[in-house]
């Protein structure tokens, strides 16, 4: 990663998280560019990150090691199209895009090398999670600057089978929103049960915060974390009584089926 030079084609919403949490890690500001049709973007990543960015896909790529495609998925067959000319066949592409299948890419882009993956918003605090998967014409030193890349923002994982990017979006790629609905909601049942909406909000967020630090650092799993919280015929009994026999696990499990079925579904729609 030292001398890596990394070029984001979309400076979005995601691009922004990856070059913030890139540039906190202290990747230098020339050793990233990043591309956008939009004027206004273009300026606030430039002031935000230092980095030079290109109205122009192609002379962002020039002199890249690694392309990042970080467009929404419905973007992407026009924009790989179109850089195509562009690309040198030693040049990495690393896509973000949800549901756009490496096959797809290849028939968009020729026999480049192709990591995709699958990142979370939380990059931006490098907090992030990613899953990754690799196409055979990817070396190992192409393997290694896609880990670097995405585990500078959080943790990054390899899988075996490009098949379980689905999965990997529908609990870590969609998760930050499942958590941030849990807050809202949260923070909104406090004020129905009489605090103050500033003073739900602070305990609600320190309460994620905490219970998500113990869960990382605890030597047990989540499901006896929970046993130590919950009294026998005390208050948290009554809530988890209260949410299982509302059907939360089959729930959540909706939820995810859901994301994975649409991740694959957008495979199809969008990968012909
Ligand atoms: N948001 C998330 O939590 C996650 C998103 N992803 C994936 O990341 C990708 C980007 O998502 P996100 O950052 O949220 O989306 P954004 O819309 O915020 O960012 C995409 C950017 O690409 C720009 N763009 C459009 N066309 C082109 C083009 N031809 N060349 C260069 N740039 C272009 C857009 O400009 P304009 O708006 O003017 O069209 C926009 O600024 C998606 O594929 C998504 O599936 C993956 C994991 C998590
Ligand atoms: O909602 C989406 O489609 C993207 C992919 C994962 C998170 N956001």
């Amino acid at each position: 990663m030292s001398k890596t030079r990394i070029a984001f084609i979309g400076a979005g919403n995601m691009a922004a998280s990856l070059i913030g949490g890139l540039r906190a890690k202290g990747l230098e500001a020339a050793q990233i560019r990043a591309s956008d049709p939009g004027e206004e973007t273009r300026a606030r990543v430039s002031a935000e990150h230092g980095i030079e960015t290109f109205a122009d896909n192609a002379q962002a790529i020039d002199g890249a090691n690694v392309v990042v495609l970080a467009v929404k998925p419905q973007a992407m067959k026009a924009v790989c199209e179109a850089i195509r000319p562009s690309l040198k066949p030693d040049q990495l592409v690393v896509s973000i895009a949800a549901g756009i299948t490496c096959a797809s890419m290849n028939n968009w882009l020729g026999a480049q090398p192709i990591v995709r993956c699958m990142p979370n918003t939380p990059a931006l605090v490098r907090q992030g999670a990613s899953g990754l998967f690799a196409t055979a014409e990817v070396s190992a030193e192409q393997r290694q600057q896609a880990q670097e890349l995405l585990s500078a923002v959080g943790i990054a994982l390899w899988l075996n089978e490009e098949q379980q990017l689905d999965a990997v979006t529908a609990v870590s790629g969609s998760g930050p929103a499942y958590f941030f609905l849990l807050i809202e909601a949260m923070t909104a049942a406090g004020v129905k049960l009489g605090l103050p909406a500033d003073i739900a909000a602070q305990l609600t967020l320190q309460t994620a915060l905490g219970a998500a630090h113990m869960a990382v650092s605890s030597d047990v799993d989540a499901a006896e974390l929970r046993r130590r919280v919950t009294s026998p015929a005390g208050t948290t009994e009554a809530a988890i009584k209260s949410f299982q026999a509302n059907g939360f696990e089959a729930l959540v499990e909706k939820a995810l089926g859901a994301a994975a079925h649409r991740s694959a579904e957008m495979a199809e729609q969008l990968g012909q």
